[in-house]
């Protein structure tokens, strides 16, 4: 067994260890070994970190941006020419296949090459006064002092897409990536410092969401937090803003419908129904939560979709031929498990899946089968809360008006997922559905310049693309009156 690696907190440019004196385990999900052990911070570095960063940003925003984007360019090569490492650690602490840890690291990158080319379009507005020899300027400035906060399923790009736009415009930042996946997160750290990224701009901590991150969320040091993870933490947190009036971008839960009309092409729409629940064991805030196919084609298409359901491989994530890996912690397994049950009791039929894979590989981690529920009616539990993992509930429909019902019948509203190739019922489903994000004859996937961005209580405020960028900067209005 390998040394366990015990990380520290990344406070002002150095490592130090906590004066908490504990840490805490990171566990693989394949084995349930411990990998390493980060440091269980307290509100006290909380507040070091911030004091940290507010002190650097007042030199960082003097920088030119495109100065900016040029040491955050040298961060993505970095992060690139680690990828072997940074994705193996990934699956270390999440579970996640190497195929995909690998396009993670990438994607992180990608993050922070797409923010650098924002540098020079940071612009704001000159316009005529009302009185004479006036002009009035609206400047777009840094905020200051952001914290992001992340949650466990694609740690690293999350972390990626909230520093590059945050550190391109002018803010610095403070890192808490959750508890249970912090691993690759930390390792920015000792990328930051090698590429020359100015101590206190780029901080990372780790501790309990509830008391360091309340803490970080609490303090007016901040002004602005940036959080990845569930509704009710979002809201918590939003709550916990409101006394200094901090601005708060939140990307929450989802539980995103996949409508199947009767002239979709019935291989794409399977294609894509497949690897938009199963990828990352279905946990992907896009994934599909819930599927409605029309009753015209259900037979030919449930028949397929089975099939290709019952072909996916679970095993080690660090193999080419696994398709699924494990959830990513016992409590998730369990909510796995309860989601299956409650199903049942109400009526659903188990088409496939619903348990622990069998076989002694399986004994270890935190497994579960891919699972297709049938026979489900739209008052089901399982249509409504969201799973996060590889179960999806399938529901037949007749009408356009019945099914575009059955998707706004919730109290998300992330993503949506369509196919049809006729053009009135995409423009309808573009008027009516009430989804921030809606993929027409594909699967979920953001891009960067896109907007990714929550209705309902999946969010608010939005991230990626120039509206994402927007957020990590107030503006200034300036009146100018000179000398006729
Ligand atoms: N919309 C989107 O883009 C995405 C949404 N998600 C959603 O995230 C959820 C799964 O991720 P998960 O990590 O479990 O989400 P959680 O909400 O449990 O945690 C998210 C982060 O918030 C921290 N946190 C917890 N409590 C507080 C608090 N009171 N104040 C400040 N920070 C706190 C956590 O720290 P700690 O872990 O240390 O407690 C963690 O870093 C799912 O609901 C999924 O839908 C996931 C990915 C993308
Ligand atoms: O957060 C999610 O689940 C998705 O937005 C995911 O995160 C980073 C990837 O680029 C997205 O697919």
């Amino acid at each position: 067994m390998s040394a366990i690696k015990e990380y520290q907190l990344f406070i002002d440019g150095k490592w130090v260890t906590s004066t908490s004196g504990e840490t805490i385990d990171i566990v693989n999900p394949t084995t349930e070994e411990i990998v390493a052990r980060v440091q269980n911070g307290t509100v006290e570095e909380a507040q070091q970190a911030l004091e940290a960063a507010d002190k650097a940003q007042k030199e960082w925003k003097k920088l030119p941006a495109r100065s900016r984007a040029d040491l955050l360019y040298k961060l993505a090569d970095e992060i690139k020419a680690n990828s072997d490492y940074l994705a193996e650690l990934l699956v270390k602490e999440q579970g996640k296949l190497l195929k995909v840890a690998k396009g993670e690291v990438a994607v992180t990158a990608s993050f922070i090459e797409y923010a650098c080319e924002g540098a020079r379009r940071i612009e704001g507005d000159i316009i005529p006064s009302d009185n004479p020899n006036e002009q009035i300027w609206i400047q777009k400035i840094p905020r200051g002092v952001v914290v992001a906060i992340t949650a466990w399923n694609f740690p690293l790009a999350l972390a990626g897409r909230k520093l590059g736009p945050a550190l391109v415009a002018g803010n610095t930042i403070v890192i808490k990536p959750t508890s249970e996946t912090p691993l690759a997160t930390l390792e920015l750290g000792n990328l930051a410092k090698k590429v020359g990224i100015p101590d206190g701009v780029i901080n990372i901590l780790t501790g309990p969401g509830r008391a360091m991150g309340n803490a970080l969320v609490e303090s007016p040091i901040t002004k602005m937090v940036t959080m990845t993870g569930s509704t009710p933490v979002g809201q918590s947190i939003a709550r916990a803003a409101a006394q200094n009036l901090t601005h708060v971008q939140l990307e929450l839960g989802g539980k995103a419908p996949f409508i199947v009309f009767e002239d979709a092409d019935i291989d794409a729409a399977v294609d894509s129904a497949l690897h938009s629940r199963f990828d990352n064991c279905g946990q992907v805030c896009t994934c599909n939560e819930r599927m409605y196919v029309h009753e015209g084609i259900y037979d030919a298409f449930m028949e397929k979709f089975i099939a290709k359901t019952k072909a996916i491989k679970v095993g080690d994530p660090m193999l080419a031929e696994t398709d699924m890996g494990p959830k990513v912690n016992a409590a998730e397994l369990k909510h796995m498990e309860h989601l299956v049950a409650v199903s049942l009791e109400e009526g659903a039929t188990l088409a496939t899946g619903g348990k622990k894979p069998e076989g002694s590989v399986f004994e270890k981690g935190f497994w579960f089968e891919p699972t297709v529920l049938t026979n489900v009616t739209q008052n089901m539990t399982i249509v409504h809360e969201e799973s996060f993992g590889p179960i999806l509930p399938v529901l037949k429909f007749k009408t356009f008006e019945e099914v575009v019902g059955y998707a706004n019948d919730c109290e998300y509203g992330l993503a949506a997922m369509i196919f049809t190739n006729d053009m009135s019922t995409i423009m309808k489903c573009n008027d009516e559905l009430e989804y921030g994000e809606i993929y027409v004859n594909r699967g979920h996937g953001e891009q960067h310049q896109g907007f990714h961005n929550g209705y309902k209580l999946s969010g608010s405020g939005g991230e990626d693309g120039k509206y994402g960028f927007e957020q990590y900067m107030e503006k200034k209005t300036f009146y100018i009156r000179h000398k006729a």
